[in-house]
């Protein structure tokens, strides 16, 4: 695990006098003007720049599929991975007007290992999750081999150029892993975290509910007070290998300097899952935009954090934190670029 320096304070109060400065009403560039000044934080300059964008697309399967959770079959999750791949699927599309690589992460997908790829990385660390209502999801040593391989993924993401960096998942079934461990980690109800992921119907989504209940009910009596308990290995109890990956993109992109950016319900789960790791990501961490699962705005609230977007989004797969990247690209160029009221010779009121 990778040890995280907190944020500069001092350049944070240096960039918001600066951004006081600029040829603007103070505040009229609204939530654009906080998020430069953490950029600027983050990367301890009063003038931040931000270039190229990456996604890693973490993907993985889930033993809880067996339960009927999903709207979806969990072949889906390698058909998506090749759809990634080859280009087709909308983070791709996403991602090319955001400016963005898309690295694909194989992390605990079910089947036949994928061919050689250069945007993808095979990492399984197992074959899907077990059934987290009757077992396990993984052992604790394979939910550290799950967070290592997210920070892999992250650091080769850096190393190829990345300058903002985002978690995407691919996975059926993981809005129920990660409604268990969202309501675990934030002491909630099954019911305040639990939607329809991929659009279940009602008789789907009440027995989601109860695997949700009763999966919790299972990791008290491994693990006691869940709140409490070491998170990795309440990660390890309730899942899911892509969940656990996307927490060390966060990790290691932030350790590198990286603005970091969550995506939906099952990245952000994630994302709480590091903070707890790592309560230094915070003045890292950007929320892209807020989902339509109930459970995320939950999560953003316990994060401390605003989404830059909301467009009704319920997709994954890092669409809604790609999205996001021009937005945080702007951040950076109004407080790095703008001229002061003193430079461009304008009054000042
Ligand atoms: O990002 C979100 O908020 C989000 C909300 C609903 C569904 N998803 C995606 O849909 C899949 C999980 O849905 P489900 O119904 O199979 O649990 C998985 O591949 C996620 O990326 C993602
Ligand atoms: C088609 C499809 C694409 C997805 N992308 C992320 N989750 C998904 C779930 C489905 C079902």
């Amino acid at each position: 695990m990778s040890h995280l320096l907190p944020v500069d304070q001092a350049f944070l109060e240096r960039a918001r006098a600066r951004q006081l400065r600029l040829t603007k009403p103070p505040g009229s560039l609204g939530r654009l003007e906080e998020a430069g000044v953490r950029l600027a934080a983050i990367q301890r300059s009063e003038k931040p720049r931000l270039g190229p964008g990456a996604v890693v697309v973490a993907a993985a399967d889930h033993g809880v599929t067996a339960e009927g959770v999903s709207a979806y079959p969990a072949e889906v999750t390698p058909q998506m991975v090749q759809n990634f791949l080859a280009g087709g699927a909308a983070v791709n599309q996403i991602a090319r007007v955001a400016g963005a690589e898309v690295y694909v992460l194989d992390v605990g997908v079910r089947g036949p290992e994928f061919p050689a790829h250069e945007r993808l990385i095979p990492a399984r660390v197992r074959s899907g999750t077990g059934n987290l209502v009757r077992e396990p999801a993984m052992r604790p040593a394979e939910a550290l081999a799950a967070l290592q391989a997210g920070e892999n993924a992250a650091r080769r993401a850096v190393s190829e150029g990345a300058t903002l960096l985002a978690a995407g998942d691919m996975g059926i079934g993981n809005t129920t892993a990660a409604a268990a461990l969202t309501a675990a980690l934030l002491g909630l109800l099954a019911a305040e975290v639990t939607g329809r992921g991929t659009g279940v119907d009602d008789a789907a989504y009440a027995r989601k509910v109860q695997v949700v209940e009763r999966a919790l009910e299972r990791a008290r009596g491994e693990l006691g007070d869940l709140e409490r308990a070491d998170p990795l290995e309440v990660a390890a109890q309730l899942g899911g290998l892509e969940i656990v990956a996307a927490a060390g993109v966060f990790l290691a992109g932030a350790a590198a300097g990286l603005p970091v950016v969550a995506d939906g319900f099952p990245v952000t789960a994630g994302a709480l899952l590091a903070a707890r790791l790592e309560p230094n990501l915070s003045g890292y961490l950007f929320a892209g935009h807020r989902s339509l699962e109930p459970g995320h705005t939950r999560q953003l609230e316990a994060l401390g954090l605003e989404p830059l977007l909301d467009l009704n989004l319920r997709l994954g797969e890092g669409t809604g934190a790609v999205l996001a990247f021009p937005v945080l690209r702007a951040a950076a160029a109004v407080l790095g670029g703008m001229a002061t009221f003193d430079e461009a010779g304008v009054s000042e009121g």
